[in-house]
């Protein structure tokens, strides 16, 4: 089986993806749409995209793509721990204080904030398509005094050196993954994980005053607990919003159909995008 992720080699996303699905054919893409896509016209089996970060919350595209563009089912979520490393060319070992810019992937740039605003005070950054993308720059140009915020494999497959460990601004920086398929993958016996979670779209009427507050007690009186409510842009016109809501279980015959047919009732649109189970690394 084949696994499409964000590349080059060594991202955080390859790192997720080793975890659970070791040995197996890995294809990296440029981008997370292009990873997606490769799923859809059947170049791999399975695609995992990084969905929520602890530091700096969710991963736009990713959802956005998943909603807006492809119809993919969740088969499952990888969450893993993320560390931050400065690393530079060996050849600029000595003076990597004296970077004029630091490359990463925005999210990457953005848990380690605190740390460049303190000891890169005006240098620049650029956000680029992954951490190993910034790496692999960093590698093919020793001429160039450039320094990338990545992983310790990206620091070893592109032969750099590590000069500050755990940049990363918080302790406890964890970032989610989903995983991808159309092809009724059962994740529980790649992850040995039998905890669920159950992910829907929800679409509100727009002529109806409280709607989102009844649809948070179609949930509630239920007892259906929520990990994550998140509205992101229709894209149809200012204020426009739908929301994502993460359910804590297993979708069943009654209790989440039960609250569907509530939500549908009130005028809501829904679409089930994956009940899967959840694997913490
Ligand atoms: O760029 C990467 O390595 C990725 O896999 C995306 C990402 C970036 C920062 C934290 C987690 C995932």
């Amino acid at each position: 089986m084949k696994v499409g992720f964000l590349g080059p080699k060594a991202t955080f996303t390859e790192l997720a993806v080793k975890k659970v699905f070791p040995g197996f054919e890995l294809e990296p893409y440029r981008t997370i749409p292009e990873s997606m896509d490769a799923v859809v016209s059947e170049k791999v089996e399975l695609a995992v995209v990084p969905v929520e970060n602890t530091l700096e919350g969710t991963v736009n595209i990713t959802l956005d793509y998943l909603t807006h563009v492809v119809q993919l089912p969740i088969v499952g979520e990888i969450t893993i721990p993320i560390k931050q490393h400065l690393m530079v060319h060996p050849d600029n070992q000595e003076m990597w204080q004296d970077v004029t810019k630091v490359y990463s992937h925005s999210h990457a740039i953005a848990q380690c904030h605190k740390f460049l605003h303190n000891q890169f005070h005006g240098v620049p950054y650029e956000s680029v398509s992954s951490t190993a993308a910034a790496a692999k720059m960093v590698m093919d140009h020793p001429e160039q005094r450039i320094a990338a915020i990545a992983n310790e494999l990206a620091a070893e497959e592109y032969e750099l050196s590590i000069v500050q460990r755990d940049i990363h601004d918080f302790d406890h920086n964890h970032t989610r993954f989903f995983v991808l398929s159309e092809k009724g993958i059962n994740f529980e016996e790649f992850s040995g994980s039998s905890h669920y979670k159950t992910t829907l779209m929800v679409t509100l009427p727009t002529d109806k005053a409280g709607t989102l507050h009844m649809v948070l007690s179609a949930f509630a009186w239920r007892k259906i607990n929520l990990s994550k409510i998140e509205s992101r842009p229709m894209k149809t016109g200012i204020g426009n919003y739908f929301f994502i809501i993460d359910l804590e279980m297993k979708l069943d015959d009654v209790l989440i159909p039960g609250a569907m047919a509530e939500l549908e009732a009130l005028g809501c649109g829904v679409t089930l995008l994956g009940s899967y189970p959840s694997k913490m690394v």
